[in-house]
């Protein structure tokens, strides 16, 4: 059995830590809110991130990263996008070559257009990486329910090890080589699910989210492709698989963002919804790249307080008319 270092206690960091310690491993959870590391300690719960559920016995929690990761063979990685450069500088001291470092963030640095395994390699030169993405929500890993996601590293061999040591018998683990098509597809279904839940909140109608879900897919894989990603890793469940659970379950924070926004609710206080920062540097970096990707502009200026959903539906619909394949 190995030792797992997952770090951030928010609801994916604890549904992945539930599941490593039910399939019998060693794990500590690092927060950094000293009533989260409690409550997972003493009452076997996350009421903050995960109400509702019971964790295991053997899942432990602490504030300390020494304690954490001193003797981890296998840390997890488990914050925001957006805080992960800063989490990763503060834990530098506490980590080692030898470990694997597993990236479990969907999303794009706002400020510079990097990806998790780019900030890694900027802020950790020479340390093992894998990417672990796909369809996957942290109640249903947090229950044991089966999920299968794409666990990607640079080499085949990594990649297989990777995906060994992260499958359970609840989770299974697709080892791929692509580390930046997983990266990509990550980041963009997000923004796509605000779009899809938009539409589900203006009450657009069915045949409008399946529309918009397969012209996003469109765009995700050409800017995937763009960015780097291969055409296959797109189609796969880190790709495909994740678009089409977060744009089609209100249990995604992204889609239940896009909900708020399609109906003009208030949207303060709502739960981490990493498109919300995602889609302006999608945007951007489409648009540097000569990529044609309406939908990811269109949420972008939303967000930005550039138009409403109604005005954004008029000029999607009023663009020329074009071939389907081009
Ligand atoms: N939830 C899900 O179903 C899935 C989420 N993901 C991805 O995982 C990532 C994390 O999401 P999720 O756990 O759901 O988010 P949550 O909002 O539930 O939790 C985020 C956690 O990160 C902690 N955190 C934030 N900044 C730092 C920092 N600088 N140092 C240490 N800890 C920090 C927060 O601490 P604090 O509580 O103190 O603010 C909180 O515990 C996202 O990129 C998301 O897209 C991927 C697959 C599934
Ligand atoms: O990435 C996820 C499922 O694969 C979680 O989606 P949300 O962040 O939208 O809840």
């Amino acid at each position: 059995m190995s030792r797992f270092a997952i770090v951030g206690a928010g609801a994916w960091g604890t549904a992945l830590a539930s599941l490593y310690a039910r399939a019998g491993h060693d794990v500590t959870l690092l927060g950094r809110d000293a009533e989260t590391v409690r409550a997972i300690e003493e009452d076997h719960g996350n009421p903050r991130y995960l109400p509702d559920l019971t964790l295991p016995d053997g899942l432990n929690a602490t504030l300390d990263p020494e304690a954490a990761l001193g003797d981890a063979g296998i840390v997890l990685l488990v914050v925001p996008t957006q805080s992960l450069r800063t989490a990763t500088t503060a834990l530098k001291p506490h980590l080692r070559r030898d470990q694997l470092i597993v990236l479990c963030s969907k999303g794009i640095e706002q400020d510079t257009g990097r990806f998790a395994s780019d900030i890694l390699a900027e802020e950790l030169p020479g340390h093992r990486l894998a990417v672990l993405s796909g369809p996957s929500f942290a109640a249903d890993v947090a229950r044991g329910l089966p999920t299968a996601v794409t666990i990607a590293a640079d080499e085949a061999e990594a990649a297989d090890e990777a995906a060994r040591l992260l499958s359970t018998d609840t989770f299974r683990g697709y080892a791929a080589t692509d580390m930046r098509g997983v990266e990509a597809g990550g980041a963009l279904k997000n923004v796509l699910a605000l779009a899809a839940g938009a539409v589900a909140g203006r009450g657009l109608g069915a045949s409008a989210q399946a529309a918009v879900i397969t012209r996003g897919f469109v765009e995700l894989r050409r800017l995937g492709a763009a960015l780097g990603g291969r055409p296959e890793t797109l189609m796969g469940l880190s790709g495909l698989g994740d678009l089409v659970l977060t744009c089609s379950s209100p249990q995604s924070r992204n889609f239940a963002y896009g909900i708020a926004l399609g109906r003009g609710d208030d949207r303060t206080g709502l739960k981490l919804a990493e498109g919300v920062h995602t889609a302006g540097i999608a945007a951007r970096l489409a648009e540097e790249r000569g990529i044609d990707a309406p939908i990811i502009a269109t949420v972008a200026r939303i967000l930005a307080g550039g138009m409403d959903v109604g005005e954004a539906v008029q000029a999607l619909l009023a663009r020329p008319l074009k071939r389907e394949f081009d």
